[in-house]
């Protein structure tokens, strides 16, 4: 066995751990980081990646299918084998970005191993034992697969094997109505795949139930069977020919099951007992800081169980390195961390939703809408529907939530506003360019300050008070 001491062990080379290794490799820290799969994690190999890549070509087989004159449309196989080819090609082609090259040139020692821990100070990974400084457990998630009756005896998917699939479902029945559940669903309802989604509460059950229909209405225009308030009770069948029984005793039959019923934290093997370190179920547990129960470990990502998105685990590595490299106390924020479900329309929210800052604020709470319809781009671009609704406490926003084209681009000013504590007045005040979607940030913000600009006596008395006055 050899014997390895840097300052910083990672353990996971995902969108966490990645970030975390460049970061304190390039500010000069000795840096160790282990990975006992594919370097790049869930984002680049079964996530994020493939999945806006497969919705990119599934967007584009769609629009060519409909200007194609009636029967010359593409052969939907040839299709289904092309969409997931150019998946395969944007993985391969983002892949050096987090290739071990790519790390060692940063100045990262990348041992391609599991990290076990064996004590709470040394980690065993391969023929190596390691005692760093510090560690940063960034091991990410896996699919849920809950004990549903029937379900091991069944060949499913999950995001880990989807994108393997060459030729199209000829039915394909989606387990879960969250982000991965709906995403899929577009991407294959554009694809030509019948798709049937079965949801046990309601679709996007975290966002804001007014934009959420507007995704469901459109899914069910291109001609989803979505059903909700369906709880999974059984599944049996056999390849080809999978049969999803609800605890209502509905059934709903197609030729593959894909499951999307949320994420499970990866500590399986990880000796998480041998270092002192807790995790229930949700995750490794941390405190503000991402500082486990052993002081010398740091959690971030996936593993921790809290919002599970890239961005996240990227913010959370910038958070322990200012810890682990500067000895600097810093604490990890949630309130201004934007999330999309980019199907079309694409779904965006940052801060609170209009039910959760009801609930904090009460009635000092306003709520602004502005329509998609209201912006004029939208309507020149034949856009919609959409909209963009601003939930603000005293001249300040506190959520906002939008759903239409571009959602996920449109969100990211409110990001900014929302981490900066900034005023409304200064979204309202931008001057931007004129025809834009961007104008709708604005002119919701601009919503807040109308009503008590226009419908104002004492602005009224005053404009006429001036205006007697001047010469
Ligand atoms: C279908 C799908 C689509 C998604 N789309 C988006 C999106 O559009 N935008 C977004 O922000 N997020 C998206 N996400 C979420 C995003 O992929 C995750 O939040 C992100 O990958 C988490 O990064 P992480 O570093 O915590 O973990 P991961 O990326 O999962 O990386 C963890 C790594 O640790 C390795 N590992 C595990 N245990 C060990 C061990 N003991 N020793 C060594 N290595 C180990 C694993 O092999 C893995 O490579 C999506 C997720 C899915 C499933
Ligand atoms: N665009 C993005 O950023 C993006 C895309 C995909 C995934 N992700 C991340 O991955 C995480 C996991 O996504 P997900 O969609 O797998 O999980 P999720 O937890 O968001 O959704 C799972 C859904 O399955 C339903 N469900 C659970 N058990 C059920 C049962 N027995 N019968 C019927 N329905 C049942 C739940 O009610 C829920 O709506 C997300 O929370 C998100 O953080 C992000």
């Amino acid at each position: 066995m050899k014997r390895l001491t840097p300052d910083l062990l990672v353990i996971g080379a995902g969108s966490g751990g990645l970030s975390v290794a460049a970061g304190a490799a390039q500010m000069g820290a000795d840096v160790i980081l282990l990975e006992g799969h594919r370097m790049g994690g869930d984002c680049l190999n079964y996530g994020c990646v493939p999945s806006k890549a497969l919705l990119s070509a599934a967007r584009r087989a769609a629009v060519l299918r409909q200007g194609a004159a009636p029967g010359t449309g593409g052969d939907p196989v040839a299709e289904y084998t092309a969409a997931m080819a150019h998946v395969a090609e944007v993985i391969a082609r983002i892949a050096p970005h987090d290739s071990v090259e790519r790390f060692e040139s940063l100045g990262v020692r990348v041992i391609r191993a599991w990290g076990r821990f064996i004590s709470p100070r040394e980690v065993v990974a391969g023929d190596h034992v390691i005692r760093p400084r510090r560690v940063v457990i960034a091991t990410g998630a896996a699919p849920l697969v809950p004990d549903i009756p029937g379900l091991a005896e069944v060949p499913y998917l999950t995001n880990e094997t989807l994108f393997d699939l060459r030729h199209p479902p000829e039915h394909l029945l989606i387990a879960g109505g969250g982000p991965v559940g709906l995403e899929m669903a577009q991407a294959h309802l554009r694809l030509g795949v019948p798709v049937t989604v079965i949801e046990g509460d309601r679709l996007l059950g975290r966002e804001d139930p007014e934009l959420a229909a507007l995704l469901s209405d459109r899914l069910r225009a291109e001609g989803a069977e979505i059903v909700e308030a369906a709880r999974i009770a059984r599944v049996a069948g056999t390849a080809g020919d999978i049969h999803v029984e609800t605890e209502a005793g509905a059934t709903y039959g197609g030729s593959h099951l894909l499951l999307a019923l949320g994420r499970r934290a990866r500590t399986d093997g990880l000796g998480l007992e041998a270092a002192g370190i807790t995790a229930n179920g949700r995750g490794i547990r941390t405190d503000a800081r991402l500082r486990t129960g052993n002081r010398r470990v740091y959690a971030i990502g996936d593993v921790t169980g809290g919002a599970q998105f890239t961005h996240v685990a990227g913010y959370q590595a910038g958070v322990v390195l200012r810890a682990a490299l500067f000895a600097l106390p810093s604490r990890a924020r949630s309130d201004h961390i934007p999330r999309v479900t980019y199907t079309d329309p694409e779904i965006a929210q940052v801060g609170m939703t209009e039910a959760e800052a009801r609930a904090a604020h009460g009635a000092r709470l306003e709520v602004h809408r502005v329509d998609l319809a209201q912006n004029d781009r939208a309507v020149a671009e034949g856009l919609g529907p959409g909209m963009i609704k601003l939930m603000a406490v005293r001249g300040r926003p506190v959520g906002v939530s939008i759903a239409g084209p571009q959602a996920g681009e449109l969100i990211g000013i409110w990001a900014l506003a929302l981490a900066r504590g900034m005023k409304l007045s200064a979204i309202a005040g931008l001057v931007l360019p004129y025809p834009t979607l961007g104008e709708l940030n604005k002119r919701v913000a601009g919503a807040y300050f109308s009503a008590r600009l226009f419908d104002n006596e004492t602005v009224k008395r005053l404009v006429r008070a001036v205006q007697h006055m001047l010469p």
